[in-house]
């Protein structure tokens, strides 16, 4: 983590300087969280002096051809920047399965399930940068038909993974168009990729340029008092906790601690512990987001060309269907943070992906362990914390919204380490990102510094894209059977 900085320019390279620099639209200097007035920029300077984070600035300067503001926001976690970068660049850049418009085409059409315009501005120039036919750019009446297939999929990754089956895997391997598995194993690590890539992008922030008024900005405050906000959508028990006031830092310390002392004595039953897990699960219906946060620029947005089934959302794994026929998913023990009892990672899906699309498997366990186990060891002002606690209440709260329960982790710690401003945050940006605002933002963790709540971001990123996977390769594996 490098200083807290808040700066006020991106110097990005000039193209008269440098014929060979391509700048999108999109990477004009610009602000995060515009604000109607007061402009938050939340990155880390070009110039930094911490020479680590400036080689790594230099290096995705040379993957891209530019500095993307998404880096220079993960500037503030070095390491993970490095294990985030080399998975890209593999996925992106690397001998794979899939041709390079494909990955190019396949990244639009996921940034777009969330409208996230940032992202498909940029996966667009990439696209036609790697000459792929500017025809499919007008919407997905124009992709072969193989490509259009994956939107299905596209789909229920997105918003509901849960829901794959081994049939959609059958359905792309059989007929004329068919994916071969490599290619299709390429094509969902992608999907989970840019979809994830979308909360981060809304969760920290990142704006649009101030020529483009219709892009994913956030709504400004005063939009977000009015009949949208999302503290409007509250139930009166949600609404009055919003209304206390959030446990500070040492707070926080004194709870880990209680919890630390607590559980040296206590053994909790399998029974107890699951329905501590229902608790919070149930508890997290009530919180709901406010609504699209501007139906005219989305209107204004040509981003439905990429989407099909628009009206189809995120849904709250709890209230699946009445009869609950799709079990919650138990994680496994011995396996490590976010894999599940019915599918291990180190069993299956490690050798599994590993085989499919080779060396992407260490690739993705390395960039997940870095988001999970990354600690400067303080809290806001506090040095010296043993902060493991905390992170893992967030980590698996965001597992939480996909149904995933870890049975070695008592969920009555996420009540009392994650305040429901953190939870409504979390689950906004996790579920709905494209409905985040600067209010969401600034509501919690008053105390922390910005580095830390992009770090929380982070911690989105990974863990729903690991929930994603997880289904993912766990239908690939049920096919393959
Ligand atoms: C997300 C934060 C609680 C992380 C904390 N600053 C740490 O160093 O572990």
């Amino acid at each position: 983590m490098r200083g807290d900085g808040v700066v006020a320019a991106l110097d990005l390279p000039k193209t008269d300087q440098n014929p060979n620099v391509f700048i999108p639209r999109t990477e004009l200097p610009g602000s995060f969280w515009k604000d109607g007035g007061e402009a938050l920029v939340l990155i880390v300077p070009p110039e930094t002096d911490d020479e680590q984070t400036r080689q790594l600035f230099v290096d995705a300067f040379l993957q891209n051809n530019r500095l993307e503001n998404i880096t220079s926001v993960m500037g503030f976690h070095p390491q993970y920047l490095e294990s985030f970068l080399r998975l890209q660049h593999y996925l992106l850049r690397m001998d794979g399965p899939l041709p390079q418009d494909y990955r190019h085409y396949i990244g639009v059409m996921s940034a777009a399930r969330h409208q996230c315009s940032y992202l498909v501005d940029l996966q667009e120039s990439e696209f036609l940068m790697q000459d792929g036919d500017p025809d499919w750019l007008k919407g997905l009446d124009y992709i072969p038909q193989k490509l259009k297939n994956l939107c299905e999929l596209n789909k229920i990754l997105a918003h509901r993974p849960w829901l794959i089956t081994k049939q959609h895997i059958e359905q792309l391997l059989r007929g004329n168009d068919s994916w071969s598995l490599s290619e299709l194993v390429h094509a969902i690590v992608l999907l989970a990729h840019f979809h994830s890539l979308a909360s981060f992008v809304f969760g920290t922030g990142i704006n649009l340029e101030i020529d483009h008024e219709c892009g994913h900005t956030l709504q400004p405050a005063s939009l977000s008092e009015g009949a949208n906000d999302v503290e409007a959508h509250h139930s009166n028990s949600v609404a009055s906790s919003l209304e206390s006031s959030e446990p500070g830092v040492e707070m926080l310390m004194h709870r880990m601690k209680k919890i630390q002392e607590a559980a040296d004595l206590q053994e909790i039953s399998q029974e107890e512990m699951k329905q501590r897990f229902e608790k919070v699960e149930k508890q997290s219906l009530e919180l709901l987001p406010g609504q699209s946060a501007c139906s005219e620029c989305l209107a204004v947005s040509d981003y439905a060309k990429y989407r099909d089934d628009p009206n189809f959302h995120y849904e709250d794994f709890a209230k699946r269907g009445e009869e609950r026929t799709i079990p919650t998913f138990r994680a496994q023990k011995e396996a490590p943070p976010g894999w599940l009892r019915d599918y291990s990672w180190e069993d299956q899906g490690f050798s599994l992906v590993n085989r499919l699309y080779s060396d992407i498997g260490q690739l993705l366990d390395d960039k997940f362990r870095m988001a999970y186990n990354l600690t400067y060891y303080t809290m806001g002002p506090q040095k010296d914390v043993d902060t493991s606690m905390l992170r893992a209440a967030i980590w698996n709260y965001i597992h939480c919204m996909f149904g995933i329960f870890h049975d070695d982790y008592d969920y009555g710690e996420v009540n009392q380490l994650l305040d429901i401003r953190l939870k409504s945050f979390i689950k906004t940006v996790t579920c709905y990102p494209e409905r985040t605002t600067r209010k969401d933002y600034d509501n919690f963790w008053k105390e922390f510094k910005h580095s830390e709540k992009v770090q929380v971001n982070l911690m989105v990123l990974e863990a729903r894209m690991q929930a994603e996977l997880l289904y993912a390769l766990r239908a690939i594996m049920r096919y393959m059977m």
